[in-house]
């Protein structure tokens, strides 16, 4: 059996970084990882990477011959990946032996976690091949700096969450330009109630029972508990990401069961929609 990760998050949220940092803590641990950059856009890495999706496809052709922009071109790319995953992917798997801990940095677009299948198929690819993978969905710390971003940034988490049905992990990145430190804790494990009076400090009275929903909903509020961490690793030890070979999950994120999530998540969306038609917001 082989470990994967799969390094998540919004566009420019620190996830090359990130994985730099892991990199250098495991060669200073003395312990092998292996990086995989999927990101066709990508550039210049901090880190040896190992298997390269730019061998695979060029993001510049991909534009010009489909005549796409950046983001269609990268979804294009990751699409041309997924037909892949059987010669390609599985081929360049091969090397690694059984016990490899690979470590895949994501592009940043939120499609690719929020309706596009591919990183599904890609994740399940994955388990087919007898990896234990898990998810690093990395949000930026300036999302705490207001509440309503907060929750915005929770609730594309959660998406992640539902769409990969992965053990996951919630990092706050950037630890280092967090200027208010005080109010922290109250974001890293929140309580619902002090989320509740903050959102309807923040919005418009309509938003009162929206609110109430949002915050009642506890799988939701499970997906707002967040680990923190900056380049210089400081306040995260990394080990405790690359947990999942073999300690429950459970203790660092969300387990495997997901049917649950499934349900509030369908359940949540209905209600949001029809807010939002009722309302006409
Ligand atoms: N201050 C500070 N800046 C950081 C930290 N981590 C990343 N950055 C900066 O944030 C920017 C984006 O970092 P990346 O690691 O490239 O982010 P990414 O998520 O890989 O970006 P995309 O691949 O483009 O989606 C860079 O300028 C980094 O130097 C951190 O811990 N502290
Ligand atoms: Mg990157």
């Amino acid at each position: 059996m082989g470990y994967a990760q799969l390094v998540i998050g919004p566009a420019g949220s620190g996830k090359s970084t990130y994985c730099s940092s892991l990199y250098q803590h495991c060669t200073a641990v003395g312990r092998r990882i292996d990086i995989v950059n999927l990101d066709p856009a990508a550039e210049n890495f901090d880190y040896p990477v190992s298997v390269d999706i730019r061998e695979l496809v060029n993001l510049d052709e991909v534009m010009e011959d489909f005549n796409l922009g950046p983001n269609g071109g990268l979804i294009c790319c990751m699409e041309f990946l997924e037909e892949n995953l059987d010669d390609w992917l599985a081929e360049e798997l091969e090397s690694f032996m059984d016990d490899d801990y690979l470590v895949f940095d994501c592009p940043g677009q939120i499609e690719l976690f929020s309706h596009v299948p591919v990183l599904k198929n890609f994740v399940d690819h994955l388990k087919r091949k007898n990896f234990n993978v898990c998810a690093v969905y990395l949000l930026d710390s300036q999302f705490i700096t207001d509440i309503t971003k907060f929750i915005s940034g929770c609730m594309a988490c959660l998406s992640a969450m539902v769409q990969l049905e992965l053990p996951h992990i919630n990092i706050l990145s950037k630890m280092d330009l967090v200027t208010n430190k005080k109010k922290l804790e109250d974001y890293l494990n929140p309580e619902p109630q002090v989320l509740l009076s903050e959102l309807n400090q923040h919005m418009a009275p309509q938003f009162e029972k929206l609110n109430r929903a949002l915050i009642e909903l506890n799988p939701f509020v499970r997906s707002c508990r967040f680990n923190c961490f900056n380049r210089e690793s400081r306040g995260l030890n990394l080990d405790h990401v690359m947990v999942h070979d073999g300690l429950p999950l459970e203790d660092v994120g969300i387990g495997g069961n997901y049917a649950p999530f499934q349900i509030f998540y369908k359940f949540f969306r209905s209600y949001l929609i029809f807010f939002l038609t009722r309302f006409k917001i």
